[in-house]
């Protein structure tokens, strides 16, 4: 039976990274105020008479809140002051060994950083375990690889079935805890029970309000989690998919948002036409110093790896990270994600690190993503027929990175875990240029912006990045994009390829919302 402990906002105290004249005792009181709910006295120097003065001193305070007191490794500490229980690392005290001394009834954790310590703390009954480092941080020299956002996912999968909690540590501060999070899932859904931090609190001068901050965001992420995508006017149908993303359409031509593009070098003047040719307002920029500034400008972001290289990735990963911050809707385009090492360990590199909104590739790239093999990619390009049940597979994958999912292709299949939705326009021509699959995540990430200026319902929004509206938002890319295909050949102004990309752009310039629903073909599929 597990003991019923708050573990949300988990303290673990650190004397030396408090500011200069800071009282320890006093940082800690304030951080209590601001919402921490369990605390843990982690002394690595302190001889044991002054471990032992530090902790009962800190067992009346935080007897004060009502919130347990946990002792870091040293289990005569613990039995000293009466302490809520004791956290072990897994090179300190076997778990059964500090089980056997300390009083029935006391927490004991230990610290897991891969899948066979958490099946040895599942054998050894332990009441929760902290999952670390999952960031990099400086507050504790790591000799374990960290864990990443989306490796905190593998090991709360195999929590399943039991009753033992799990919180996060290393690395973790208001900026990057949604992050955290929103991205740390079992397959099942499962999230974390807490998160662990030192240095976003300790390190303040004004704790409470540290404290107070982060409390304030797993509060809210907490009472949204179990909610699953929203659905407004269920069951969806092809006419009102098709209605919504019409009304992007139309909110893009007169707001003209801004749509920061991070591309490659392939293809970045054309993404940026084909940008303006739909009304949007596109900006290329990609130095990492800016990011912080553009995140200020409503609209959305769309990364895309197509040829990176470490400085643009320095880009992405502070443009992602900023895009969060602000709500800005997120695209991610894995261009040839499963032709190298570089580019895997990159995108890996950036979805720990942000959460995105829309992941838009072909089948081998998806692929590459997700970890299977059913499809081989070559370069940028895909290999064979696809995926043999492509419908489960855009589902799965947006479960899984809770965000919506768009696989190109001949019939273009985009879902946000919950339906899935095929779309049925193209021309062979696209298959002949370089860069239409970049464009359409220009396209996509134009509607992200685009949505941004219509009237939301406020329901479906609290419901984090990965809602509705970006369903629509990627259904009416890649529609509008394939339409205006259909519609420049259809003209008769395509002689070759080299005809083809400029048609393509005056088509889209020219598409008005009869031409659109008169060839649109949008099928719902679940
Ligand atoms: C909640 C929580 N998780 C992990 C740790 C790390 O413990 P350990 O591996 O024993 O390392 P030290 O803290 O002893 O340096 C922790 N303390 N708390
Ligand atoms: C004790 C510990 N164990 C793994 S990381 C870490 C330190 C976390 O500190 P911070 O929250 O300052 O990154």
């Amino acid at each position: 039976m597990s003991k019923k402990v708050d573990y949300s906002l988990y303290l673990v105290t650190c004397r030396e990274l408090l500011p200069p004249d800071k009282d320890y005792y006093e940082s800690l009181e304030e951080s209590l105020q601001g919402g921490v709910t369990i605390v843990q006295i982690r002394e690595k120097t302190a001889e044991t008479r002054e471990f032992v003065e530090i902790a009962a001193k800190s067992k009346v305070i935080c007897d004060k809140y009502n919130v347990p007191l946990i002792i870091n490794d040293r289990i005569d500490v613990a039995l000293a002051v009466h302490a809520s229980g004791v956290h072990v690392g897994q090179t300190d005290m076997p778990v059964d060994v500090v089980k056997r001394l300390l009083p029935v009834g006391s927490i004991v954790g230990v610290s897991c950083n891969n899948l066979d310590h958490v099946k040895t703390a599942i054998d050894d009954g332990v009441d929760y375990i902290g999952i670390g480092s999952v960031w990099a941080t400086k507050t504790k020299s790591l000799t374990s690889p960290l864990v990443g956002v989306r490796g905190v996912g593998v090991l709360l999968d195999a929590l399943e079935g039991t009753e033992i909690k799990a919180v996060a540590i290393g690395g973790i501060k208001s900026t990057n805890i949604l992050r955290t999070l929103y991205g740390a899932v079992s397959q099942s859904g499962h999230t974390l029970d807490g998160v662990a931090v030192v240095s976003d609190i300790v390190s303040s001068n004004d704790p409470q309000n540290a404290a107070a901050n982060l409390s304030g965001i797993i509060h809210k992420f907490k009472a949204q989690e179990h909610l699953g995508p929203a659905m407004i006017g269920t069951p969806l149908t092809g006419k009102g998919v098709l209605r919504q993303a019409l009304q992007i359409f139309d909110a893009i031509k007169t707001t003209s948002p801004l749509v920061h593009q991070i591309t490659n070098t392939v293809v970045s003047t054309q993404s940026a036409n084909i940008t303006l040719a739909l009304g949007a307002s596109p900006i290329m920029a990609t130095s990492a110093k800016e990011m912080q500034d553009l995140s200020k400008i409503p609209g959305a972001l769309l990364v895309n790896i197509g040829t990176l290289v470490d400085d643009t990735k320095e880009g992405m990963l502070a443009s992602g990270l900023y895009a969060n911050l602000a709500r800005k809707p997120v695209v991610l385009d894995p261009v040839g994600v499963g032709a190298s090492q570089y580019r895997k360990d990159a995108i890996k590199e950036l979805l720990d690190t942000w959460q995105v909104s829309i992941i838009k590739g072909n089948a081998g790239e998806l692929a590459a993503l997700s970890g299977t093999s059913e499809v081989e990619s070559k370069g940028v390009d895909s290999v064979g027929d696809g995926f043999k049940d492509p419908i489960s597979f855009v589902k799965n994958l947006a479960r899984k990175e809770r965000c919506v999912v768009a696989l190109t292709g001949k019939v273009d299949y985009v879902s946000d875990g919950n339906s899935v939705i095929a779309l049925h326009n193209g021309h062979e021509m696209l298959g002949r240029i370089t860069g239409s699959g970049c464009m359409v995540g220009s396209c996509i990430a134009s509607f992200c912006a685009g949505q941004t200026s219509l009237p939301h319902d406020d329901e479906i929004i609290t419901r984090g990045f990965a809602n509705q509206y970006m369903l629509y938002a990627a259904v009416g890319g890649i529609t509008v994009f394939n339409v205006a295909a259909e519609v420049a050949v259809a003209s008769g102004n395509v002689r070759g390829t080299g005809t083809f990309l400029p048609a393509l752009i005056d088509a889209l310039y020219h598409l008005s919302l009869d031409e659109i629903v008169l060839n649109a073909d949008i099928r719902i599929c679940t």
